[in-house]
């Protein structure tokens, strides 16, 4: 937070980073200048900072470009006086379905560790100014987290949190349930059979990052978690997993 509030600060005095500033509110006052999101002060007062993902044919998934943009909102709206709130929302199908899946097929590890993948992500969890997430539809891998990066979370009746990363070989992936009393062991099964479908080496790493957490402060285990993260880009199950949604079939993990 003393980070946050530092490089805030030093948005607003900096005569270099001014002009950044400026421009970006002409950005949202002008409207329609951003690519993949929407931006407007809504609210009586307008006193209410209004984001909204908008990638409908990819279901809002956060490419590269996107989280640049919402960094770039988020700077604008912390740097006006007059807001005093920010609402994050998507669309009525997709709050956001994860991290683009397209970008990072091919990324290796080295990528990953070199351009410290995601670091940036953080962004909207740093904010000095409340944000309230408004999630319709999926919300899914990243697109969860960035709804639990918000102060809020206000959830449409057919919303869908999940964190399926797993799928796709790489890492987190727990889901909890509650079942009626005879159909708990049986369904405890089939979530084992879910879960031995997927790769044991990507699992494991999973469960690695969960129970480390338990040991350290939360900005470590966000740290540990985020390297376990890239370590699963040197692993072929990712490739595979990742591979296997574009090409829209069902992935054949080698536990490699
Ligand atoms: C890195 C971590 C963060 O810690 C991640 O976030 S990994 C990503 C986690 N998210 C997922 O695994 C979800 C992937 N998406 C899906 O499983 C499905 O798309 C769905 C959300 C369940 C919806 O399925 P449905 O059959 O209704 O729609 P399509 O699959 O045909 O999707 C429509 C269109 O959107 C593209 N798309 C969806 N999700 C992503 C994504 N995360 N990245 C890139 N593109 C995505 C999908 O490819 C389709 O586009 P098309 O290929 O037809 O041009």
């Amino acid at each position: 937070m003393a980070f946050l509030c530092r490089s805030a600060a030093s948005l607003l005095k900096s005569p270099r980073a001014a002009p950044a500033v400026l421009s970006a509110c002409r950005l949202y006052s002008s409207g329609g200048q951003y690519e993949y999101i929407l931006v407007e002060k809504r609210g009586e007062k307008s006193d209410v900072g209004f984001i909204q993902l908008n990638r409908p044919k990819a279901l809002n998934a956060l490419c590269d470009g996107l989280m640049k943009e919402l960094k770039q909102a988020l700077d604008v709206f912390e740097a006006d006086g007059e807001v005093g709130a920010i609402v994050i929302t998507g669309s009525d199908r997709a709050f956001a379905a994860g991290a683009d899946i397209k970008e990072m097929q091919n990324k290796t590890f080295q990528d990953c560790y070199r351009g410290d993948f995601l670091a940036h992500w953080n962004r909207v969890s740093q904010s000095k100014k409340p944000v309230i997430a408004a999630v319709n539809g999926f919300a899914l891998g990243g697109g969860c987290e960035l709804a639990m990066m918000c102060d809020i979370i206000y959830a449409g009746e057919k919303a869908q949190f999940g964190q399926p990363e797993i799928l796709l070989g790489t890492i987190p992936g727990l889901v909890s349930k509650v079942y009626p009393v005879d159909q708990l062991v049986s369904e405890a099964v089939k979530c084992g059979e879910k879960i031995a479908a997927n790769s044991k080496l990507v699992s494991a790493m999973a469960k690695e990052a969960v129970n480390a957490a338990f040991e350290m402060t939360l900005a470590e285990g966000n740290h540990f978690e985020k390297r376990l993260f890239h370590a699963t880009f040197a692993t072929g199950d990712q490739k595979e997993g990742m591979t296997a949604f574009v090409e829209k079939r069902k992935a054949s993990f080698q536990d490699s």
